[in-house]
């Protein structure tokens, strides 16, 4: 059983009046282990289908399922503190936390005691390449590639195996791009997440394992990148 599935999802924002239909019945499946690439032209609904996978909303029709359940039948609160990481293209790190501060706030939030999360925030820091040097310092003292990092150890403080990632690398230079490429997908072939990337950026579609294109509310069907993909 694919870790996410969306079934038949349709959306339109509600304040908008009547509101345009942004997603007309998507369907698609994702599994543990596995780098998918969600690409489409701006404004196409990427990011839309993103937060719903982030349980930000519920679909207007269909139903988005993790192992098997449908958001619908959950506690939407309980779902996105523990079951939806997302990492931001801007980062979305508490200002006035430090790293290790940053890091250890959902496992704090989700009842462990101070001295485990420090203990194992730690750890996901480190496991996305930074030490005890990064652990104090206030995010406005990270470079942007330190602050993503630092991002993707606190998605994986969640303790689950879904990290949502809206264009990750989008404030990134092509150094720091391949570096958070590489721990995506180390994440993904090594440790079984499943990874789910919005990107523009088609020269990160070889780093994919499935490519699916958001066109005209439609989501094509999970293909190899092909030679000259275009969106
Ligand atoms: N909160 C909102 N209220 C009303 N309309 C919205 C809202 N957020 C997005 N939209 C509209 O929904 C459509 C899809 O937006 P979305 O951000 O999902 O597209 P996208 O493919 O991620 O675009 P981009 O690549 O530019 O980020 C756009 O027309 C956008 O203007």
């Amino acid at each position: 059983m694919d870790l996410m599935e969306l079934k038949d999802v349709s959306y339109r924002y509600r304040n908008s009046g009547q509101g345009v239909e942004i997603l007309k019945g998507i369907s698609c499946g994702f599994g543990l282990g596995k780098v998918y690439g969600i690409v489409g032209k701006s404004g196409s609904g990427k990011s839309t289908a993103l937060t719903l996978m982030a349980g930000l909303d519920l679909p207007e029709r269909g139903d988005i399922l993790y192992e098997g359940i449908s958001t619908r039948n959950m506690d939407l609160n309980l779902y996105r503190r523990t079951k939806a990481a997302v990492i931001y293209q801007s980062f979305q790190l508490f200002p006035l936390l430090t790293a290790l501060e940053n890091v250890m706030y959902p496992m704090e939030l989700n009842g462990m005691k101070r001295k485990e999360a420090r203990l194992q925030a730690g750890e996901y820091i480190r496991k996305v390449g930074l030490n005890e040097e990064a652990f104090h310092r206030f995010p406005s003292r990270l470079s942007g590639g330190e602050q993503q990092r630092i991002a993707i150890a606190r998605a994986l403080a969640m303790q689950t195996k879904l990290l949502l990632a809206d264009e990750p690398t989008g404030n990134l230079d092509s150094a720091n791009t391949g570096n958070i490429m590489d721990i995506l997908t180390r994440l993904a072939h090594e440790d079984g997440y499943c990874v789910v990337i919005v990107t523009h950026d088609l020269g990160l579609l070889d780093r994919m394992d499935c490519v699916l294109r958001m066109k005209d509310g439609l989501l094509e069907a999970c293909e190899e990148a092909p030679e000259g993909f275009v969106i």
